[in-house]
């Protein structure tokens, strides 16, 4: 099991139960270094898998690629090999006005724009986040002296068209989604990224632990094109929490 597109075996786990999902493979490395004893296990499509120890024990890091469908497959086979909590650590665009680029965004739920999460519970089961994930990652933030926007992601299968972007080859967004992003802001939405319905929905729908936490590399209102070193910046400071949170959990486990 876990071999069809993630080329491991539960042995590669060495007991791990926890995973840290990134949706980029090459931060995998990133915060791989960061743990004890880093080894590389596989690298296959857009699933980079790292192991390391943190707190005395094995985690996994691996990429989940863009969007839903991947993910589903990350989180599939990791959890088929035995992985039972999942942390993803993303980068993401604001829609509030006064979230500032480089904040820090923890979600506790996520509006279902996309499509895989229907593949596992039907759009009335909310794409919630496991409490106890949440609050690792929260006071993970403030232990590193960040103080955390938490609340609500809307999560869509699309960058351009499902986060309403204007800016493209055809300047045209369908209907369904013009006039989105001002109703999500008023529903008090913080942010676009791309995966959490889909993490947090089938792993509410299942048993497993989900956490998801976010660097604002984009406000929305205020500019589209992310600056570099900001950007790198940001996903630093979201590595870092997410890495507090990780070692939380895994004391609490003990
Ligand atoms: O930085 P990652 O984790 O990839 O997350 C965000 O960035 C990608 C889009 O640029 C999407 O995957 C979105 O969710
Ligand atoms: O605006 C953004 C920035 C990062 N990732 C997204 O999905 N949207």
């Amino acid at each position: 099991m876990g071999k069809f597109h993630l080329g491991i075996d539960a042995q590669a786990l060495d007991g791990a139960t926890l995973a840290i999902v990134p949706g980029d493979p090459a931060r995998v490395e990133r915060i791989a270094s960061l743990l004890d004893e880093p080894q590389f296990l596989a690298a296959q499509r857009e699933f980079t898998i790292w192991r390391g120890k943190l707190a005395g024990q094995s985690i996994i890091v691996c990429s989940t690629g863009i969007g839903g469908p991947s993910t589903s497959i990350a989180v599939e086979e990791l959890a088929q090999l035995g992985i039972r909590t999942f942390l993803r650590i993303g980068t993401t665009g604001a829609i509030q006005p006064d979230i500032a680029v480089g904040s820090i965004i923890v979600t506790t739920g996520s509006v279902r724009l996309d499509g895989a999460s229907q593949h596992f519970a039907p759009l009335e089961f909310p794409a919630v986040a496991d409490f106890e994930c949440t609050e690792a990652l929260v006071s993970a933030s403030r232990a590193l002296g960040v103080k955390p926007v938490i609340g609500v992601t809307a999560s869509s299968d699309t960058f351009y068209p499902g986060q309403e972007r204007y800016d493209t080859y055809s300047g045209r967004v369908v209907q369904r989604f013009q006039g989105s992003l001002k109703e999500w802001q008023a529903m008090g939405v913080l942010n676009y990224e791309m995966e959490s319905a889909t993490l947090l929905t089938m792993c509410a729908s299942q048993g497993l632990k989900a956490g998801c936490v976010a660097g604002v590399v984009v406000n929305r209102t205020q500019q589209e094109i992310p600056d570099e070193a900001m950007l790198a910046q940001t996903e630093a400071l979201a590595i870092k929490v997410v890495l507090g949170a990780a070692a939380e959990l895994l004391k609490q486990s003990q």
